[in-house]
């Protein structure tokens, strides 16, 4: 059954200081799996985010989030959005923080308790948020997204910082929520996350570069990891 995507993308066109970002950017985000954003530092990632969130101006084009336009109030609570720099209040608790957040979305404890365990952030729920170390605060964000089991959810770098362990942690609790239906669109410039991806949009200076599954980028590349294969799709050396 052929699913309408999460989020389609056509033409968007993007400026932020000057800086022309996208000028014509077009993409679908398949529904009900892992999608990861990949490519190099200042490619767009964050701000193909932003747009999808709907926090972006936009100087062209449309994005569909859900079938709304992005930003839209009937998207509120339906989309999870994490974002690069940590956006919680550093002078709460992990509990507090995240029961701020659920009530915003009309959401209670067992919301909140929900979200801590799936971060396993439990032994640090009634710490404060600025005695956290960093990858501890970046689990908080992620918590924060994860409140109310949003239908979508875009994380910028969510494993940034994060030790091997709790990036394959992270990894498989997004694996899961994709089992259950939920939509990811994960950015990472870190090219070995790509293989835990269901399928891969690369993006390099705000061209989508290609838009594939992780075993179609090792098989058109003839590369042996995803680091390689990037270099071939930039027509460097294999
Ligand atoms: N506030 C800003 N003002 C002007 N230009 C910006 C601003 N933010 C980003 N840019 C430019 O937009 C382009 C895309 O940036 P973006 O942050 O989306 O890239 P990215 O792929 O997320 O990078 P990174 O992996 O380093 O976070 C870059 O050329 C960047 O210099």
């Amino acid at each position: 059954m052929d699913m309408l995507p999460a989020v389609s993308v056509q033409d968007l066109a993007v400026r932020r200081g000057g800086n022309v970002v996208f000028d014509a950017l077009s993409l679908d985000v398949p529904a009900g799996q892992v999608v990861g954003l990949m490519g190099p530092s200042g490619s767009g990632k964050s701000t193909l985010l932003r747009s999808v969130a709907g926090t972006q101006k936009t100087d062209g084009g449309t994005v569909t989030v859900l079938g709304q336009p992005a930003g839209s109030a009937q998207l509120r609570g339906r989309i999870g959005y994490m974002t690069q720099a940590p956006s919680v209040y550093d002078d709460l608790t992990v509990a507090e923080n995240l029961a701020y957040f659920a009530r915003l979305l009309g959401h209670g404890r067992d919301a909140v308790e929900q979200a801590i365990r799936e971060v396993n952030l439990g032994p640090e729920a009634h710490r404060v948020v600025s005695g956290l170390s960093g990858g501890q605060r970046s689990r908080v964000s992620l918590a924060a997204a994860l409140i109310g089991q949003p239908e979508l959810l875009v994380l910028d770098e969510p494993t940034v910082g994060l030790d091997p362990l709790l990036r394959q942690e992270l990894w498989r609790l997004f694996a899961q929520l994709a089992g259950r239906g939920t939509s990811l669109l994960v950015s990472s410039h870190v090219m070995d996350e790509a293989s835990r991806c269901g399928r891969l949009l690369l993006l390099h200076k705000g061209r989508l570069l290609a838009d594939l599954t992780p075993g179609e980028l090792l098989e058109q590349t003839g590369a042996h990891d995803a680091d390689r294969a990037f270099l071939v799709l930039l027509g460097g050396e294999p």
